[in-house]
């Protein structure tokens, strides 16, 4: 049994609507893992499944080989050890960063209170802002607050809800970065759930993908980008362009080779400009589109193209769904 160990857990809202199918997984000690998935596939319920807040319909959660109890059979849901940060921050507007911080700990000797709140507010390099409200903070400054108040009980494991959507992208680097670096020294376990790829590997290289709540694949993006279990896991990485006369046989755009006379015919019908490359848009002669990449920035709309790609690059995917 793995520390986290999350065993055939199902849950279903609505009769015969199933949110979660018989989801397992093991996530050993200060492990980090971004669970990737689709709106709508499960990814909220399973947290609040793993921090105790919400009932299983079927399955069982244990941390440390210990039960998690179900809502229903608790006075009080949830557990000191597992805390769960949302998307919104759910801050006390009108309290100070450094009482936002410290509420959980309202119960605790002063001394330690203020010990550890310290120690948060360094950790997190929110010491300038202590005295500060909420409102007067970045949405960056604000989810550390957040977090920091989750780490404020010492959990084992922390459960980040998708905290970092509501950021632009370079804060999202920027704190990914810097909280990835942290959960490290400090050797909590994270399972970090998000709906974007490079957020979830800017975070860590053990992937999870959800899909209509079933565990789809997990591993290295690596080893999911070569071979993805289905049309899904493959999406996440790329377009895909379906091979002419070979079932369920596609080509990344990466992949392809660009030329000016020799390989598959087609005609660039639209080009759009990325940071590394140009995204083309190809009509092929038997009139399915594809998209190609053109790293030298060669090709104009209208232009002829010939397509070439190794054999051994493409991807056979079983199911499509
Ligand atoms: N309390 C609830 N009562 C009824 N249905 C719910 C409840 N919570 C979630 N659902 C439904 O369960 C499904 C999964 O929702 P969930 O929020 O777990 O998915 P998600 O992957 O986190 O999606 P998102 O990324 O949009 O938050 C959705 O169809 C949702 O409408």
């Amino acid at each position: 049994m793995s520390y986290l160990q999350i065993n055939g857990v199902h849950k279903t809202y609505q009769e015969d609507l199933p949110v979660l199918k018989n989801f397992s997984l093991g996530i050993e000690k200060g492990q980090i893992i971004s669970l990737i998935g689709e709106s709508g596939s499960g990814k909220s319920t399973l947290l609040r499944i793993i921090a105790g807040l919400e009932n299983r319909t079927q399955g069982e959660v244990f941390l440390d080989g210990i039960r998690i109890q179900n809502p229903k059979e608790k006075l009080v849901p949830g557990i000191d050890e597992i805390q769960l940060v949302y998307q919104e921050y759910h801050l006390y507007p009108n309290s100070t960063v450094e009482e936002n911080i410290s509420r959980p700990l309202l119960q605790y000797d002063k001394i330690y209170k203020e010990k550890r709140v310290a120690d948060l507010l360094k950790l997190l390099g929110l010491e300038p802002f202590k005295d500060k409200l909420p409102r007067q903070l970045s949405g960056g400054q604000q989810q550390k607050v957040a977090i920091g108040r989750a780490l404020s009980l010492e959990p084992q494991v922390l459960l980040l809800d998708e905290p970092f959507s509501s950021l632009d992208t370079i804060q999202r680097r920027e704190i990914i970065e810097e909280l990835k670096t942290m959960f490290e020294t400090l050797g909590i376990t994270v399972l970090f759930v998000t709906h974007d790829l490079d957020d979830a590997l800017q975070m860590t290289e053990n992937l999870v993908i959800i899909q209509k709540g079933k565990l789809i694949q997990k591993g290295h993006p690596e080893h999911i980008f070569s071979k993805p279990k289905n049309l899904y896991a493959a999406k996440l990485f790329s377009h895909l362009n379906p091979v002419q006369g070979k079932n369920k046989v596609f080509i990344r755009p990466s992949d392809i080779q660009l030329y000016k006379s020799t390989g598959i015919l087609g005609k660039v019908i639209q080009r759009q400009y990325l940071v590394h490359y140009n995204l083309l848009t190809v009509r092929l002669s038997n009139g399915s589109i594809w998209k190609a990449e053109d790293k030298k920035r060669i090709f104009e709309v209208a232009d002829k193209i010939f397509l070439k790609w190794e054999e051994e690059k493409e991807i056979t995917i079983s199911n499509p769904y």
